[in-house]
């Protein structure tokens, strides 16, 4: 069995939604079909899932509900009218999303999480219905009593009973279409994971009904070795491993969620990169283990939004505990960090800025200098972070050299740089407006034609 997730892209409107039915119809394989709300038609068109937000703050304001609340429905009116489907389900849609506005916002949160996932939910009625209008068996399924999450405010992840609940789906003869990017919690309360979430849910169904295969459907041929919105014609990357992936996608190849990696590694389910509007085209496999090429680097991301807080004291390596107890302060308030590089006397703590508030860095700071004595203790803004990947890094010498004279030849500054210990990824942190600058120089050091001259 085949479970396919299809992005904001490839439902953006009905053109799209009549390319999903080809593929899906194309293979009896595909049981299983997770969508996302309809995404951007053209460049600065707006997503489902923003016009929602955009609704949600409005309910919470006591801004223009109404006005924004029909932004959502015209659109949805559009692709219907487009499909040619009966257009009562755009009744359904607007009286689902009247009762939404009309829900309890003592937890602001939640409720915003519960105008977000329409998009969602709303786009798999309507997918279902026209898949059965052409003759395509479908049935709209609920993640309601089944993909089961753990209570806010943590981090949404979906709890094993989730697995147990799903796993019998697309056993019927019906193609299964199911929203992405939400479930709810064992007390039936409805919560979303985080933005681009509708990977993790189509990884969850995957590796529920353990598929052979599961394929994520977007708008780019593969997932290239660099982003394609920043370098020109990037190499597009046939195979790839979960690990490598990993570190792509969580730094910047927004084409796949890091998160949704995890329920499908776990299993060893491959899964497939690949394009609605090209279908044909073979896509990026992401496997456990793939051959060496000669290439050593995968592919090289890039993300801005990060703070660094660097630590130094005079003979910190002689202390023991100071590591934990910096990282005690940090956890106190609630915030995750993503490398803690170190030097003798000194440690750095990269954390993503949007978790730190003007009044978190100065209870940081304070402790930092007060309880553990720091001589020195500052965060620095506005940062990005380069990765290079590759598994092939590891038995290549010589490589961090030639990253740092790429980017020296740049005249940009390196301001952090980490080696993780797996050895597949070198990362490095800079200003953010060097990034673009910076990834470039790194491509054509690690990926440009040798010419001979
Ligand atoms: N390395 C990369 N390879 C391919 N696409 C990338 C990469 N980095 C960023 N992207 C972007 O990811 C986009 C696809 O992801 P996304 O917008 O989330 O699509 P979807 O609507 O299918 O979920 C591509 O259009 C591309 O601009
Ligand atoms: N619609 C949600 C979830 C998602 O995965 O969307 P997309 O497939 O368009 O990245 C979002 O915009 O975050």
């Amino acid at each position: 069995m085949i479970v396919c997730k299809f992005g904001g892209t490839s439902v953006a409107n009905a053109e799209q939604i009549k390319k999903v039915a080809n593929i899906v119809k194309s293979n009896p394989e595909r049981k299983i079909v997770a969508v996302s709300a309809p995404g951007k038609r053209f460049g600065d068109d707006i997503k489902v899932t923003d016009l929602l937000i955009e609704l949600a703050d409005a309910a919470l304001t006591n801004g223009d509900v109404s006005g924004k609340l029909q932004v959502v429905v015209d659109r949805f009116k559009e692709i219907t009218e487009e499909l040619g489907i009966d257009d009562s389900i755009c009744d359904v849609i607007e009286k689902d999303l009247q009762e939404r506005v009309a829900l309890d916002k003592t937890n602001e949160f939640l409720f915003i999480d519960n105008i977000k996932a329409s998009g969602e939910d709303n786009n798999a009625k309507l997918i279902a219905e026209y898949f059965n209008a052409i003759g395509l068996r479908a049935k709209y399924v609920s993640p309601k009593d089944k993909l089961i999450l753990n209570d806010y405010p943590e981090r949404t992840i979906a709890l094993p009973e989730a697995y147990e609940n799903l796993k019998d789906l697309g056993k019927g003869d019906e193609v299964i279409v199911f929203p992405g990017f939400f479930g709810y919690t064992r007390e039936g309360i409805l919560r979303t994971f985080d933005r681009g979430g509708s990977d993790i849910t189509g990884s969850i169904l995957a590796a529920a009904v353990k598929a052979d295969l599961y394929e994520n459907f977007t708008d780019v041929d593969c997932v290239f070795s660099a982003n394609p919105k920043v370098v020109s014609n990037p190499v597009g990357i046939s195979e790839i491993t979960y690990r490598e992936m990993r570190e792509l996608s969580y730094s910047g190849f927004t084409v796949f969620h890091d998160e949704a990696l995890m329920p499908v590694y776990k299993l060893g389910i491959p899964v497939t990169v690949k394009n609605t509007n090209n279908p044909s085209a073979p896509g990026t496999k992401i496997v456990p283990t793939r051959a060496l090429t000669g290439r050593p680097v995968t592919g090289i991301s890039a993300d801005s939004g990060f703070s660094i807080l660097y630590v130094s004291k005079y003979l910190m390596n002689r202390e023991i505990g100071f590591g934990r107890k910096l990282l005690q302060i940090i956890e106190e308030e609630n915030i995750s960090y993503e490398h803690t590089p170190s030097g003798l006397d000194d440690i750095s703590v990269v954390i993503r800025s949007k978790q730190i508030t003007d009044e978190a860095e100065d209870r940081i700071v304070k402790r930092v200098k007060e309880e553990l004595h720091a001589d020195d203790v500052y965060f620095r803004h506005g940062l990005s972070l380069i990765v290079i990947v590759g598994e092939g890094m590891r038995n290549n010498t010589g490589l961090a050299a030639r990253a740092t004279s790429a980017i020296s030849r740049t005249g940009a500054n390196i301001e952090m740089i980490n080696q993780g210990s797996s050895e597949v990824s070198l990362v490095f942190g800079v200003l953010q407006q060097t990034e673009n600058q910076i990834l470039r120089a790194l491509y054509d050091e690690f990926f440009a034609p040798i010419t001979v001259g």
